[in-house]
């Protein structure tokens, strides 16, 4: 039996806690003198200035690789896996899995597909956004293909197995450009976290979400834990790989996994607003962000990053050029003009 003493702090406890908590009667149902809108239609100075995210149709053209000319053409010849399309007149690239039949599950092939087209996409200095997603509306990607499972990773026939969506994966974290996830239908195993290696995620209304590795014999103990664990907590991350249980877009967007869930005709849409959203700013601030968000969980990798996005600043500054100028006259540099900021 509890003595008295206990009784006591127990008591101030339940106080303390009482205090803090609004009777029912006192919580307001209502915002009566603050006018809601959204971001859209806010009428600050901000918004006049920068004016609504323009809404008309994008037009695709099957992207031609950087340095092959003006941009598009039919380099996609080369893909048998993936459609790689570039908006006209726009800075979005658009690179698509294209194994409807198989639910857009990746083979060696597809991750090499994948990993060419995000190359072209980061060296093309007229893209500023690359959205990855899944043709069709069944599946945005269902993981790696189990048919070319074997004891070494994934092999197409005749070929060495390996783990290869892990080097996509790194790609896509250290691409100094936003990736977005356009999920309609299933991203499972490996394709869901293809969708949270990506800086932002919109989901259709019918997407679906979750791990299934530890029910068909496999896990994702790097980026596919730790990542998730960032994005939904450690207890759920728990959950979602212990259980392998499916989620909907809704539950997955409440649990911090997803950024918005639009109606599936809406998709890409809503999809290419936010890409135009986002080139509207500033693509260096853009870019350091990035890397500054993964910094921390990316260790010295992450620093690397971002130490080398203010080597790439510094370049550019005339205290840097002297430097290099410097060296090629065979001079002493001169940086005295250069302040000693505080
Ligand atoms: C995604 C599904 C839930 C969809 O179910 P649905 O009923 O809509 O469709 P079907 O099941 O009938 O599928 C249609 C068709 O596609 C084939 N298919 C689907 N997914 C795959 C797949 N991943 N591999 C091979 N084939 C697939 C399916 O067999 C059907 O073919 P038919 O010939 O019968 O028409 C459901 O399909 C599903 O649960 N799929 C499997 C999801 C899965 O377990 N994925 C693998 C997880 S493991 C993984 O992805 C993985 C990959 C890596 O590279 C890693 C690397 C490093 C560490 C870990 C890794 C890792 O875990």
């Amino acid at each position: 039996m509890a003595d008295s003493k206990e009784l006591g702090t127990a008591n101030r406890r339940i106080s303390v806690v009482t205090n803090h908590l609004i009777p029912t009667g006192l919580i307001p149902t209502r915002v009566d003198s603050v006018e809601l809108c959204s971001a859209s239609s806010m009428n600050d100075n901000y918004h006049k200035v920068h004016g609504e995210v323009p809404t008309h149709e994008v037009v695709w053209k099957k992207a031609k690789f950087f340095g092959d000319g003006e941009g598009y053409g039919d380099n996609n010849k080369e893909f048998v896996d993936i459609i790689y399309e570039k908006a006209v007149g726009e800075g979005i690239a658009k690179i698509t899995i294209n194994r409807p039949e198989r639910r857009n599950a990746f083979r060696p092939q597809t991750i090499k597909e994948l990993m060419r087209a995000f190359n072209d996409a980061r060296d093309d200095s007229s893209v500023g956004v690359i959205i990855l997603t899944g043709k069709g509306t069944k599946a945005f990607c269902s993981g790696g293909d189990q048919a070319l499972r074997t004891q070494d990773g994934y092999a197409d026939p005749n070929d060495v197995g390996r783990l290869n969506v892990l080097d996509l994966q790194v790609q896509i974290r250290r691409l100094p450009k936003p990736v977005i996830a356009m999920v309609a239908g299933y991203a499972v195993g490996g394709g869901h976290i293809l969708h949270m290696v990506c800086d932002l995620t919109i989901a259709a209304e019918n997407a679906i979400f979750g791990q299934t590795g530890p029910k068909v014999g496999s896990f994702d103990a790097g980026y596919g834990s730790s990542i998730m664990s960032r994005l939904v907590g450690p207890k759920k991350a728990r959950e979602m790989w212990f259980m392998t249980r499916f989620y909907s877009a809704f539950e997955a967007e409440k649990m911090g996994l997803i950024n918005t869930v639009v109606p599936l005709d809406d998709l890409e849409k809503e999809t290419v607003k936010w890409c135009r959203e986002i080139l509207r700013n500033s693509p260096t601030a853009i870019r350091v962000l990035k890397a500054a968000l993964n910094a921390v969980d990316d260790g010295h990798a992450g620093l690397q990053e971002l130490g080398g996005d203010a080597t790439l600043l510094f370049y550019g500054t005339e205290e840097g050029i002297e430097g290099r100028t410097a060296y090629m006259q065979r001079r002493p540099p001169d940086f005295s003009k250069f302040p000693r900021r505080p």
